[in-house]
């Protein structure tokens, strides 16, 4: 069955006019996501996986190119809340309950009450945080208040889910666990999620699509399909399979830096 395209992205650049001249961010970057993929961008530091992920979202501008999200542009699918995302902190207001941060972008789309608490108590089940909905966020684990911030993200509901780095503060065995978590969600929900990662276990274990970058000027250095299974227990990570996916993906990092 083909899926459908929801962000296609054709030669794209980005350059950064700054105080010390322009930076050449990202090159020729030309991409298709389909729906219910999740694609894993991974790359060395300052590659400008944050930026192109900032420029699916409409945070940036591309200086050249074209990028479509749903069929819109960047800005009108923004406007249309096509996508939540998730940032590498966890970003809850301190002051809110948990469940006040999620309802946070739900009071400003102008949601009725009722329908405010329909969605916060379907997207605390969803994350597995159903009890904690009246906690504060400084009572929760750093892992618990990273699934609250997605719990914020999925609130309204949009197909498309951008997260950037969103475990990589957390020890490796939080970080497990959510990973499982978060292909649960993704199974369950069927999103199309785009995940910025500097760990190549990650990516593998989470993908269906992993896409390596060269160092900047971010190019693709190389676009990988996984072929696990849809169904991902941890110990997949010793199968043959998912260590010949990491050793291309090692290669795809390695090839990027010779280029320079
Ligand atoms: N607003 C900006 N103005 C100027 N330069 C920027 C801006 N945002 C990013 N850059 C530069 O663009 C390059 C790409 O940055 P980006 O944050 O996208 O990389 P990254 O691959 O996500 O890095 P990391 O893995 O360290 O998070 C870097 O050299 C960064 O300094």
């Amino acid at each position: 069955m083909s899926q459908a395209t929801v962000i296609e992205a054709k030669n794209l650049d980005l350059t950064f006019q700054t105080n010390d001249g322009p930076v050449h961010a990202l090159k020729d970057i030309s991409l298709k996501i389909n729906q219910g993929d999740f694609v894993s961008f991974i790359g060395p530091s300052g590659c400008g996986k944050t930026t192109f992920l900032r420029t699916i979202a409409a945070l940036e501008t591309p200086s050249a190119g074209e990028l479509t999200v749903k069929g819109m542009s960047a800005e009108e699918a923004r406007q249309k809340r096509a996508y939540g995302f998730v940032f590498q902190a966890a970003g809850l207001y301190p002051w809110r309950t948990i469940a006040g941060n999620i309802r946070l972008p739900l009071e400003i789309m102008g949601f009725s009450k009722s329908e405010q608490n329909v969605k916060v108590e379907k997207v605390l089940e969803l994350v597995e945080l159903a009890n904690f909905g009246n906690k504060f966020p400084w009572q929760l684990s750093g892992g618990m208040q990273q699934r609250a911030s997605i719990a914020r993200a999925l609130a309204f509901d949009a197909d498309i889910l951008l997260m950037d780095e969103p475990f990589g503060a957390l020890d490796e065995i939080v970080r497990d666990h959510l990973n499982e978590q978060l292909l649960k969600l993704w199974a369950r929900t069927n999103k199309t999620i785009g995940f910025v990662t500097h760990s190549i276990p990650e990516a593998v274990y989470l993908s269906t699509k992993i896409v390596v970058m060269s160092p900047r000027p971010g190019r693709i250095a190389d676009v990988i399909e996984s072929t696990l299974p849809k169904e991902r227990p941890l110990d997949i990570r010793e199968s043959p399979e998912f260590i010949e996916i990491a050793h291309r993906v090692r290669e795809g990092l390695r090839a990027g830096h010779s280029d320079d």
